[in-house]
């Protein structure tokens, strides 16, 4: 496993200028997911360290050598794709064993079935091994995309939205294995997704991407907490959170220059009945949560609710600031 340093990587498309500026270190055994909307360069960035595409212009280095004369095969980097990209001829097993066959590995036939077989095992295929690779579902062809390639143990893993194509549930339980193995394995690994709750478990650090440019960088915490700017503090929290006017609320003090109040639901404190500011619009059942929708004056605002807090539509209730986050005219984070 290696470090990976990125410096001023700038790649432009036509008219589109997919990358600008962009600087990053990942250290050696670290789990680094980029985060952004559609379109906001997580994909070239991955393309790039692979070598699939050349930078217009910035450095890369893999585990402190520069790679920008070297090709693909040569950068040591295992890709996994959005899509399951399996040899559909082949089996489980001969599609984890083929990554080991290279001659240049000279790795011998009882290395290669030790190593399928610990992998399979990882990622919870090793019931079939012997079945032709089409004959999965999708999360199982997911795991073998997965383990084919941990198999190998380049200097990083580079893995683009590899979970989205599954459903909520094996989305859930991949999420858990892969941090599981990634941790296991001390591997170093870039992971690209645009959603935040893959991003918030699995990362050690989070770097929030949009049209091409590195916004923030941080553990989890530090961007859900202390968001540098407006963009930021929108990517993180379900429901999203509230940007409100300043004068909207009472409760919190905002510093000079405050334009608008950042308020999740850890922000907001809610008394029903008592001296009236706001009132209940509708109430969102999601089982284990309530989706409050709160009208104050001509702004609503959602939060999440107690599913016992005693509240319905049309009641008028209080609603106050908590350490809430500011923000100046420009969208940067004030203290
Ligand atoms: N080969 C290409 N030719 C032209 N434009 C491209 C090419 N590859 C990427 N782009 C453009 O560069 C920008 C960044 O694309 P990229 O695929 O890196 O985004 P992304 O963040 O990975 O998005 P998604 O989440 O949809 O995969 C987009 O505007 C995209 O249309």
């Amino acid at each position: 496993m290696a470090d990976v340093v990125l410096k001023d990587l700038n790649m432009r498309f036509g008219d589109t200028q997919a990358l600008s500026n962009l600087d990053l270190a990942i250290r050696d055994g670290e789990f680094v997911v980029l985060l952004g909307p559609t379109g906001a360069g997580k994909t070239t960035t991955l393309r790039l360290i692979a070598g699939l595409e050349r930078p217009d212009g910035g450095r890369i280095e893999i585990g402190g050598r520069n790679v920008a004369g070297q090709s693909p095969a040569e950068r040591d980097v295992a890709f996994v794709f959005q899509q399951y990209s399996l040899y559909p001829h082949m089996t489980v097993y001969e599609n984890l064993a083929f990554p080991l066959r290279a001659p240049v590995r000279m790795l011998s036939n009882d290395e290669i079935d030790r190593r399928v077989r610990e992998i399979a095992q990882m990622v919870r295929i090793d019931h079939k091994l012997d079945n032709r690779s089409t004959r999965l579902s999708g999360g199982e062809m997911q795991r073998v995309a997965i383990g084919r390639a941990l198999v190998r143990e380049p200097a990083i893993y580079l893995m683009d939205e590899p979970l989205s194509s599954l459903d909520a549930k094996l989305r859930a339980e991949l999420r858990l294995e892969l941090k599981r193995i990634q941790k296991e394995l001390g591997s170093t690994l870039l992971y690209v997704t645009h959603d935040q709750v893959e991003a918030m478990t699995m990362a050690d650090r989070i770097g929030i991407v949009a049209e091409g440019r590195l916004l923030q960088v941080g553990t989890p915490r530090e961007i859900y907490g202390n968001p540098a700017n407006l963009h930021v503090a929108a990517r993180l929290g379900q429901p999203h959170i509230n940007l409100l006017p300043a004068d909207l609320l009472p409760g919190g003090s905002p510093p000079k220059g405050t334009k608008t109040i950042g308020a999740r639901t850890e922000h907001l404190d809610i008394v029903v009945g008592k001296d009236a500011n706001a009132e209940v619009d509708w109430i969102e059942h999601l089982g284990d949560q309530n989706h409050l929708h709160i009208r104050v004056r001509d702004h609503k605002l959602v939060t999440l609710a107690d599913p016992y807090l005693s509240i319905k539509p049309g009641d008028r209730i209080n609603l106050t600031l908590r350490d809430p986050l500011y923000f100046d005219a420009s969208g940067q984070r004030l203290a």
